[in-house]
């Protein structure tokens, strides 16, 4: 099956192969290609160019993208999609003056969830999961990671997990499981945290490991939640397995986390609304991408992570949207780019990188996506008829997209 589009206005993010990420002054630029066309071979990308030297090409369908933009679909390298029920009262609770912490600190936030969660069935977790997905994946999402972590007892971090598996087996993007067993203390180890990460390290990960249900390893490094010393042991004990660090760290104290990934080679570090300057040094010259979180901040109320310091000190950076029930109820990609030029101080050229080419290395997938590219996947999002890419952020709030494509196929 060969498609072409044809007369785009601007095809976004051309990249030539090889490219996995890109970091600092890089990421001011966006190439492309005006009044272009792009042929989709099944579920590859395999020719594009400009209309002025369009190829002779028998298409089995031609789609005119007169006035529209094309560009790789988000990846969203951070989210928590899979779980049950709403936190609507703690979001009440907040505007009614109880913090974060505070609402922890009560049995709410990450326990209220793993209760849910635990008392409702696999299917009916995978149905509201499900519900979720096809949701992003409307809004331009086309390749997504998933935690664990509202288990929290060996029987439902496994069924999470097998809910993460299922979606991925069902749906056509390419989908990233992490186990995040050490999300949060549960109330009958509040007395001897220790005792839960002997569970989480010695009992839950090797049965994740033996039912091959990840591929990333992640604690919420964190005080009041797990510390520098649980992240070096968790992370040895998975190194072990082969999976690899993508761990929260810094989202309300810098304690340490970052360059405790650092140190086991994590693949990202994610959050960073408070970075001192030893964590901006520690991750010069690595391979972890640091990962915004911007609707986190937002729905919080917390600080913005200071991409700008980031960026100037020559790092990448990657967006995502931490899709969850109690700090971020949304997965739009969108508005995470229009929230990281606006609150942020990142330019539309380094937002749409970093949810793109720099989200896909995030997830150890820009070989195949998060580019323009020959031979990469055809996953792409048509915008609606828009002035120009800036747009896109502009006009936050606004679904600018017309159709998103998924191996090829219009969904
Ligand atoms: N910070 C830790 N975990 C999630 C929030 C989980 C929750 O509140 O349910 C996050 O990334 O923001
Ligand atoms: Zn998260």
């Amino acid at each position: 099956m060969t498609l072409l589009l044809i007369n785009i206005k601007e095809l976004l993010q051309v990249r030539e192969p090889g490219i996995l990420k890109v970091s600092g002054e890089e990421m001011k630029e966006l190439p492309g290609i005006k009044n272009a066309w792009l042929k989709i071979e099944d579920d590859k990308i395999a020719g594009y160019g400009s209309m002025d030297n369009l190829p002779a090409i028998a298409a089995d369908k031609t789609v005119d993208a007169s006035g529209k933009i094309v560009l790789p679909t988000w990846c969203d390298s951070h989210t928590h999609i899979v779980y049950a029920g709403n936190r609507e009262q703690e979001f009440a609770d907040r505007i009614n003056g109880l913090s974060y912490e505070e609402i922890a600190n009560r049995g709410g936030g990450i326990l209220n969830s793993a209760k849910t969660l635990q008392e409702t069935s696999e299917e009916e977790i995978y149905r509201q999961s499900a519900q979720r997905l096809e949701e992003v994946i409307k809004l331009g999402t086309g390749a997504v990671e998933i935690k664990s972590g509202y288990g929290l007892t060996e029987d439902a971090e496994l069924k999470m997990l097998r809910v993460i598996r299922k979606l991925k087996q069902n749906y056509d993007l390419p989908v990233k499981s992490t186990f995040l067993g050490a999300h949060a203390i549960p109330k009958e180890y509040k007395e001897n945290p220790t005792a839960y990460m002997d569970l989480v390290v010695e009992e839950i990960l090797p049965k994740v490991a033996a039912q091959k249900l990840a591929e990333y390893i992640d604690i919420f490094c964190e005080k009041g939640y797990f510390t520098v010393e649980d992240t070096h042991r968790l992370l040895k004990a998975a190194g072990e397995y082969g999976l690899r660090p993508k761990i929260h760290v810094n989202q309300f104290n810098a304690i340490g986390g970052v360059k405790a990934g650092v140190e086991h080679n994590a693949l990202s570090v994610d959050h960073l609304e408070v970075m001192n300057e030893d964590d901006i040094e520690i991750l010069k010259g690595k391979e972890t991408m640091p990962v915004a979180l911007p609707s986190c901040s937002l729905f919080l109320g917390i600080p913005y992570t200071p991409a700008r310091r980031i960026l100037n000190a020559g790092l990448p950076l990657a967006l995502a949207t931490d899709f969850n029930p109690g700090s971020t109820p949304s997965g739009n990609m969108n508005l995470v780019v229009s929230l990281a030029c606006i609150k942020m101080k990142m330019t539309p050229e380094e937002a749409i990188n970093a949810a793109t080419i720099n989200g896909a290395y995030a997830m150890d997938l820009s070989e195949a996506h998060g580019s323009i590219t020959k031979g990469k996947k055809a996953n792409f999002i048509i915008t609606k008829e828009i002035p120009s890419y800036t747009y896109l952020p502009y006009a936050f709030g606004t679904n600018s997209i017309d159709s998103v494509y998924i191996n090829g196929k219009s969904i």
